[in-house]
């Protein structure tokens, strides 16, 4: 359903409900690390073996563009440019994916990108993170999987690429700097095959 409709998250956000729903209570744990570090591949073993739902808000903005959004045209030129699409939108969109889904258990892949994203979802979830994934790789290795992920996305080419990683360092770094300094920070040497490295992932769920 395109953004444009009033949906029940609207009315949350303006307090219109009589008792906080079961999402505003939820346990989030956010993924971050660069393009191409593997958070969705690890976060679709975590959903085999925790009762999490996986949301990538990539995915997320890729589906309000195909859903014939009025704010897709917008959405898919950021993309393409690299860019982070304004929070509000990808704020929204998780909250109505949170609310949909049922759950109280989330893995939130590939936000917050920057400081509005954590600022904006802060004040609308009011969700402090469980803790924060940091799935930690080389650029060259970065490049090396998204060159071969084969997924037809329109920004895995090199040209944009280079502009998420700039985004990424400037944008997103700062954001796992600030979650490090509140002890939330869970790093992950995410250069290993991907086997190893969802054992240190699994590590951190099973407690
Ligand atoms: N540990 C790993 N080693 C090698 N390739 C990997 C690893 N993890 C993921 N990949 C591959 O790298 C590409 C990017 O992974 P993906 O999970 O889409 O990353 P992200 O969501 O962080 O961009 C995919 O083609 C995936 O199969
Ligand atoms: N919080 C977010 C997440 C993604 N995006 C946009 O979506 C693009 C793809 O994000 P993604 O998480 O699917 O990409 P990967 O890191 O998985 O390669 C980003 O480069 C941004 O343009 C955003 O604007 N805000
Ligand atoms: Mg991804």
């Amino acid at each position: 359903m395109a953004l444009i409709m009033e949906t029940p998250v609207d009315a949350l956000i303006k307090g219109e409900h009589e008792s906080p729903p079961r999402w505003k209570k939820s346990t989030v744990v956010f993924v971050l690390g660069g393009p191409g570090s593997g958070k969705g591949t690890q976060c679709a073993n975590l959903v085999k073996h925790f009762s999490y739902t996986h949301f990538s808000a990539g995915d997320l903005l890729r589906a309000e563009i195909k859903s014939g959004s009025q704010f897709g045209a917008m959405i898919q030129s950021m993309i393409v440019d690299g860019r982070i699409v304004p929070s509000e939108i990808t704020v929204k969109l998780l909250c109505k994916a949170m609310e949909e889904s049922g759950n109280d258990k989330f893995l939130i892949d590939g936000f917050p990108r920057n400081e509005e994203n954590r600022i904006v979802f802060e004040n609308v979830a009011n969700i402090e993170p469980a803790f924060v994934l940091f799935f930690d790789c080389p650029e060259e290795e970065l490049e090396r999987r998204i060159m071969s992920r084969n997924q037809g996305r329109e920004d895995d080419n090199i040209e944009t690429i280079k502009k998420r990683f700039k985004v990424f360092v400037e944008s997103t770094l700062p954001i796992i700097s600030y979650y490090e300094s509140k002890g939330k920070l869970r790093k992950i040497n995410a250069a290993k095959p991907s086997e190893e490295v969802f054992e240190a992932v699994k590590v951190l769920f099973a407690s």
